[in-house]
């Protein structure tokens, strides 16, 4: 259960056909997602279709988003990593939750960074998704600022109806008929 290792028989999945062109900036998938949604505390990422199984996500880092003086709170960072890496859906035409997610803090991310993060699928083991990040300061070559892993758990939309509080759902379906991803 505390594994995050790419088991072997996990399989490359294919990108699906009506991916976003590489270079895409990925809609927001709920508008009040703390990751990528309009929200005023959020991290108001902007997330790209990349080649192959990859995305890009920007996350610039402000005032708001300390935990010691002039730096990014670690968990934030996570966060914009978590969401970066859930977009890899947009690739697949397939839901997950993330089940695990292992992050390396190489380096201190300084408040009016921007933190490049580049995020891949590497294997499909049913319902598993197994994916891993890096995020670099202030340019895609920049210093290595961060790594993570993560396992992600296909899901149906019945997860998010079934946990997810029901005026909230229920507000959802009014605007869109329901998609929490595509
Ligand atoms: C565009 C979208 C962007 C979205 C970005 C943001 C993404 C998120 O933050 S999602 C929110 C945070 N995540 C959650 O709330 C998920 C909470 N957890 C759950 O709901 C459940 O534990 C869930 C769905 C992950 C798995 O439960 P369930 O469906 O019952 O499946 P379960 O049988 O337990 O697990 C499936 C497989 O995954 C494995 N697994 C699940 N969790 C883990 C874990 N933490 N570590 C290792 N393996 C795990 C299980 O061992 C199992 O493996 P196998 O098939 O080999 O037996």
């Amino acid at each position: 259960m505390n594994s995050i290792e790419l088991p072997a028989d996990a399989e490359l999945p294919s990108r699906h056909p009506k991916a976003p062109a590489p270079g895409t900036e990925l809609p927001v998938h709920y508008q009040r997602c703390f990751g990528c949604g309009d929200v005023d505390a959020g991290l108001h990422l902007k997330i790209r279709a990349g080649e192959g199984l990859t995305v890009t996500g920007l996350f610039q880092v402000t005032e708001h988003h300390q935990g010691a003086p002039g730096l990014a709170h670690g968990g934030l960072l996570a966060a914009a990593f978590d969401e970066t890496l859930g977009s890899l859906n947009w690739l697949l035409h397939t839901t997950t939750v993330t089940g695990r997610l292992e992050t390396d803090f190489r380096r201190p991310v300084p408040v009016d960074s921007t933190l490049h993060i580049l995020a891949k699928v590497d294997g499909l083991a049913g319902r598993k998704l197994y994916v891993s990040a890096e995020g670099r300061l202030n340019a895609v070559d920049g210093p290595l600022a961060l790594t993570a892993r993560g396992l992600f758990v296909k899901v149906g939309i019945e997860h998010f109806v079934k946990h997810g509080r029901p005026q909230d759902i229920a507000e959802a379906v009014d605007e869109r008929g329901f998609e929490v991803n595509p």
